[in-house]
């Protein structure tokens, strides 16, 4: 599901046009890309799982709408596009997919909408992010197609899909695009997004770091997270080298292979909260590379309080030995903060 998502929204990429694009409630961009990419994925994991909920970012109801019709017929046309695609090594066509397997409009819309469980904190249930990192992706730099099982509350299964993610950033020849995946307890794993079943999957370890090497994974976009909380963090850490700054669940990859040290994102105080399809198959890949992720008062995830993590404080994900370096370092920088917060009062 995630590997065909991957070439939809790559080929929507290069043939995306300016009134393709909507701006939701919260501000927040969405394509066409994005919608068509939960008909699709939602259509596989409804015929495979029929009775599993899923939680979804997208949903079609400023498409059913008479000012939606444009938008809703281009994204007929590329939902169907990709599900009738010819069948590759691996796809099944009892999961509705493969030449033939077109939906009607209503049944595109009504699939979208199968993105609208509430979670909780039992039973088994899908995490769907089509298109993490939308503002990346309309910047031609890095997204993520970003999938997980959670059961009773327990992330069992990540799956993140990068187009534009070098294979290997030490080796550019080898090009971009791989599918990044995790299960509880049997370790992070990489294959190329072209060839995911003839490669053999590549092992995920986070290394050790050095201060020299050691460096911070963080937003592109200022209004996503504190940014200048992360210098002081980094200056405290006794971190020199700059951050990499890359949109979407390409951060925790990043991670979880070792092209970064700390994946830190602190609120940026407007009362955001994050949402369990932004952090759920990031936070069991990179626990399965050995790291650790928790809020930043040490506070373990809770993908059980519904379609959000709740109370937002913050998200810090490293190597087990870096983390509660990093948790000392964000406490101090906090009580800085509020010594700061304090002394403007006066
Ligand atoms: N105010 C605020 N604070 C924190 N997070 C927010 C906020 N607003 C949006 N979002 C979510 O950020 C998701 C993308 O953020 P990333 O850090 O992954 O990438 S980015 O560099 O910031 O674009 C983005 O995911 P997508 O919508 O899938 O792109 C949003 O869910
Ligand atoms: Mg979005
Ligand atoms: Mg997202
Ligand atoms: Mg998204």
């Amino acid at each position: 599901a995630v590997r065909r998502a991957c070439v939809l929204t790559d080929s929507v990429f290069h043939k995306l046009v300016k009134n393709e694009t909507l701006t939701k409630d919260d501000k927040s961009p969405v394509t066409v890309g994005d919608f068509s990419a939960q008909a699709l994925i939602n259509t596989i994991i409804t015929r495979a799982f029929p009775d599993d909920p899923i939680v979804g970012e997208e949903d079609a109801s400023d498409l059913r709408v008479e000012s939606g019709i444009t938008l809703r017929n281009r994204i007929v046309e590329l939902a169907n596009e990709a599900l009738t695609a010819e069948l590759k090594q691996g796809d099944d066509p009892a999961w509705g997919i493969g030449p033939g397997a077109t939906q009607t409009a209503e049944q595109i819309m009504d699939v979208i909408d199968r993105g609208n469980y509430g979670g909780g904190p039992k039973g088994r249930m899908w995490t769907l992010d089509p298109i993490d990192g939308t503002k990346g992706f309309l910047r031609g730099e890095q997204y993520a197609v970003c999938l997980s099982l959670i059961v009773d509350s327990r992330v069992e299964l990540g799956v993140i899909g990068c187009p534009n993610l070098p294979i290997d950033p030490s080796n550019p020849s080898l090009g971009k695009g791989s599918i990044f995946y995790a299960v509880r307890g049997q370790g992070a794993w990489q294959v190329p997004l072209t060839e995911p079943f003839s490669s053999s999957p590549k092992r995920l370890t986070i290394p050790a770091f050095t201060n020299e090497t050691l460096n911070l994974l963080e937003s592109v976009e200022k209004a996503h997270a504190k940014l200048s909380f992360n210098d002081r963090v980094a200056e405290l850490l006794g971190i020199t080298r700059p951050p990499t700054r890359m949109d979407s669940q390409a951060k925790y990859c990043s991670l979880a292979r070792g092209d970064g040290g700390v994946y830190l994102r602190m609120p940026t105080g407007v009362g955001y909260k994050e949402k369990i399809w932004d952090h759920a198959p990031g936070s069991v890949l990179v626990e399965e590379a050995g790291g650790v992720i928790t809020d930043s008062r040490g506070e373990p995830l809770n993908f059980g309080l519904g379609r959000t993590l709740g109370e937002n404080f913050g998200v810090v994900a490293a190597g087990k030995a870096v983390h509660s370096r990093v948790l000392e370092a964000v406490q101090k920088a906090k009580e800085e903060e509020a010594l700061a917060a304090q002394n403007a009062k006066i």
